[in-house]
């Protein structure tokens, strides 16, 4: 195996970290400026982490002074991935996002190009533009490999995390965009996802620099005597129930996926690594590596259903006690276990085993895929080998991975019920995470406005005035960002975001919002210079319970959610299908919030409470009426659209049908006119006597049977006319015996005179008689040649007129 030696970032001296927290506190604040501070004051309400990421604290005096140029601030990172188009996926149309450079891609709406197409649609919102420009801090193709998608995103984390740094990686995008490819990876040797990867390099990278295991991490910062129990992983196996239920495979190829890189470390220090994995599900905090017991399976045939019982426990969130060594306002999961490694494969053992009970309880709640918010987070111990009894001179820092759940497609996957509940669950965590990240943009912008004042115009700006400009940010409202609140106030390190995108077949809205937050993400600024370091000195540690005394309650909690839940076994060939029922017990968390809320320092303002829970119900339903809204639009525009296709086709029919008999016609009456022409002894030959002329005409009106043939013509196209047609149709079997008597009537009175044309009011007639003007029966007269060419062509030309005007056509 050859391995690639990176050299990582020095460690930072452990006894500047006071200062630096310190100063990082007052870099939280817009780009290029900072503003230190000395004092601390006690914020009220929810928003003391928000003031505390955000406010200035600047001293009264010389606070143009304390404004600085900062280089060591950065943006949250956001790296956008793009999903391929997979083989097994029915082939769609073109992507609707385009791959503009290494930094920006073009999204375009589909419904632009294609209105029909619903598919894309899950919203009424009109998009704001046809299309939209976004960058990011890397764009990676759809043909980028996981080897060099974790070196340009993970690797400098993790260098950073080993350097003795916080970090925070997470991903950010709809269902099926690929985030759990991501963070996990695919089945396929070489296709190990950002965690496995990142375990690798740290074991290749701590090789020989293993400490002893004396201490262990507790809380969000804090150390503790390790128990050298605790320090083995539980159980290295799934309960077997649960095993032969969920196929649980050991030979994964996934686990012999090694990453080869290491880096560069000081190998002065000694590194003891630990695990934790934890679930967040419909806002329940739930530690998978040690939440779930199992009651064996008593059935003994595999056909007859066996009851198994499962039971977890959901974890409540404590603020991290200043005594930790960190004034940070972050937050810990109480009773979260904490596993010490000493290799990757067995901590990708433990994951494994923490995906398969996640995947457990993601199946019993009839989910198809990631429902839950999956949070790993790896803590490195690091002593200097001089030091390595002290527990004071133990450096804590931690890198956390979130996976996070889609948000879900309510009108795609037809959500309702529980479905919908959890839905709401995961939209509103990933709606607050959107609202923190504004809240703190926003404050960051008008801190920076403030200051600038201040520079420009030489006048002190009043703090309190500052402070009371700024918004509230919800960390509170949901468990997730109240679990990685501390990243976000600007104590926490390096963040990471990685957006995923499958830009073929998910809903172009829910992306159109996904990239408006990453926008949004990466204008928030955050200190990744900030050193997680600790120091504790020996007096505060001494003072300090072990968290496992305290936190752990003894007694049993009531509160409990039973639920008993059928689940058909996996099947293969040759085996039988057998059934299990399982009894989940979930204890609701909301037992421990009385807890909670004590251990908070300052109570929260109920007014601003309610009220942001309002907001967010308030937001839910906009959400699911917008929803609701999207179905019946594309419903109606459906039927409106066959309607309008029904009827287009109706009416082509219809004039088809008039356009064809309008031809017929004229060719008939033109036909006729010459015949009368030819028979009443116009052309060619001398007229003969008026008796034998009235002889001529008479078979001019067709015989029996032609008009038997005609009359069944118009009758046919009659009954599907309108009755209206059978009142211009001049040329009708009724017409024509009316015609043929009033001739006969007049030459009966006047034989003598007699017109050759009869049907006075016809347009065609009109331009046959200027063309021909009116003769006498019983004058001699030759019609000539010419004669005879011209009324042809007159009449030829009367009768295409008519076409003509009937089609509409030039
Ligand atoms: N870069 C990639 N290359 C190849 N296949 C990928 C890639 N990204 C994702 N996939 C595949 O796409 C499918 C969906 O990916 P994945 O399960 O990671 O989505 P997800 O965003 O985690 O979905 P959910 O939120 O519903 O869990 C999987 O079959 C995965 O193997």
């Amino acid at each position: 195996m050859t391995r690639t030696k990176i050299p990582t970032t020095a460690a930072p001296a452990p006894t500047t970290a006071r200062t630096t927290r310190a100063a990082s506190k007052a870099k939280a604040m817009p780009p290029s400026t900072t503003l230190t501070t000395t004092t601390r004051s006690r914020k009220p309400l929810a928003s003391r982490a928000n003031a505390e990421a955000s406010a200035p604290k600047p001293r009264k005096k010389a606070a143009k002074q304390a404004v600085t140029t900062s280089d060591d601030r950065e943006p949250i990172m956001a790296y956008l991935r793009i999903r391929p188009h997979l083989k097994s996926e029915p082939s769609t149309s073109q992507p609707y996002l385009a791959h503009l450079s290494d930094s920006a891609v073009k999204m375009t709406d589909p419904s632009l190009s294609d209105p029909s197409s619903s598919r894309f649609r899950t919203s009424t919102i009109a998009p704001s533009g046809s299309s939209s420009v976004y960058t990011f801090s890397h764009v990676f193709p759809p043909e980028t490999i996981q080897s060099d998608f974790f070196v340009k995103t993970t690797l400098p984390v993790v260098s950073d995390v080993l350097g003795g740094q916080n970090a925070l990686l997470f991903t950010y995008g709809v269902t099926n965009s690929g985030k759990t490819y991501t963070v996990q990876g695919g089945s396929e040797p070489g296709t190990a996802g950002i965690l496995p990867r990142t375990l690798d390099v740290i074991f290749n990278s701590i090789e020989n620099l293993h400490g002893d295991g004396k201490f262990r991490p507790v809380r969000l910062n804090g150390v503790e005597p390790a128990d050298p129990a605790d320090s083995l992983p539980p159980r290295a196996e799934p309960p077997p129930e649960l095993a032969s239920i969920f196929s649980l495979d050991s030979e994964d190829s996934a686990l012999n996926d090694v990453d080869p890189t290491s880096l560069t470390l000081d190998r002065n220090y000694e590194y003891t690594v630990w695990l934790s994995y934890a679930e967040l599900y419909n806002e329940k905090m739930y530690d998978l590596l040690d939440s779930v017991s199992s009651s064996g399976a008593s059935g003994s045939s595999r056909t007859t259903p066996h009851p198994t019982s499962l039971m977890r426990k959901a974890l409540a969130l404590r603020s991290s006690p200043s005594t930790d060594g960190s004034d940070t306002p972050g937050k810990y999961i109480a009773s979260l276990s904490h596993h010490r490694i000493r290799t990757a494969a067995e901590a990708k053992s433990l994951l494994k085993l923490g995906q398969g009970y996640r995947r457990v309880f993601g199946t019993l709640a009839n989910a198809v895929s990631s429902r839950s918010h999956a949070i790993v987070t790896i803590k490195i111990l690091r002593t200097h080998r001089a030091e390595r009894d002290n527990i004071t001179a133990v450096q804590v820092s931690r890198l956390t991975l979130v996976d996070l759940a889609g948000s879900e497609r309510t009108k795609l996957t037809g959500t309702s019920g529980d479905r919908l509940k959890e839905a709401g669950s995961i939209n509103k965590s990933l709606m607050v995470l959107g609202q923190c990240m504004e809240a703190l943009r926003n404050n960051q912008r008008r801190v920076a406005s403030s200051l600038a004042r201040e520079v420009t115009e030489d006048t002190r700006v009043d703090t309190r005035e500052i402070k009371r400009r700024l918004s509230v940010v919800p960390f509170r409202h949901s468990r997730l960002t109240e679990v990685l609140m501390d990243y976000f106030t600007g104590d926490g390190g390096r963040t990471v975001m990685i957006v995923n995108v499958n830009p073929y077949d998910t809903g172009y809205d829910e992306n159109a919002h996904v990239m408006r937050f990453a926008a949004l993400a990466k204008e928030v600024y955050v200190s990744p210079t900030q050193a997680a370091v600790q120091r504790f000195p020996g007096s505060i540690f001494n003072a300090m319970k072990p968290e496992s005394s305290t936190a752990v309650p003894a007694k049993k909690i009531g509160g409990r959610t039973t639920r008993k839940v059928t689940v058909e076994t996996a099947t293969g060939p040759g085996r039988k299908p057998s059934e299990a029922i399982l009894e989940v017990v979930e204890e609701d968390a909301e037992e421990n919030a009385a807890a909670r809320e004590e251990e908070d320092e300052e109570p929260i303002n109920p007014l601003v409470d309610a009220l942001f829970d309002e907001v967010e119900r308030l937001r839910l339903q906009l959400f699911e009426c917008e929803l609701k809204c999207a179905i019946i639009e594309a419903d109606t525009r459906e039927e409106v659209m066959q309607e309008m296709e029904e009827r287009m086709h109706q009416m082509e029919r219809v004039h088809a049908r008039r356009l064809m008999s309008e031809v017929e016609r004229n060719e008939m009456k033109t036909d006729a006119k010459i015949d009368f022409l030819h028979h009443s002894g116009l052309f060619g030959s001398p007229m003969k006597s008026p008796a034998k002329a009235h002889h001529n005409f008479t078979p001019v009106a067709e015989s029996d049977e032609d008009q038997a043939s005609h009359h069944s013509e118009y009758e046919t196209a009659g009954q599907e006319e309108n009755e209206d047609d059978e009142e211009w149709a001049p040329d009708s079997p009724s017409l024509r015996t009316k015609r043929t008597k009033a001739l006969e009537q007049k030459k009966a009175v006047n034989p003598g005179e007699m017109d050759i044309d009869d049907d006075d009011d016809d347009d065609d007639d009109l331009l046959l008689k200027k063309a021909k003007p009116k003769r006498k029966l019983g004058v001699k007269h030759v019609v000539t040649e010419a004669e005879m060419a011209r009324t042809a062509y007159t009449v030829e030309k009367a009768g295409s007129s008519n076409v003509r005007r009937l089609t509409g056509r030039q």
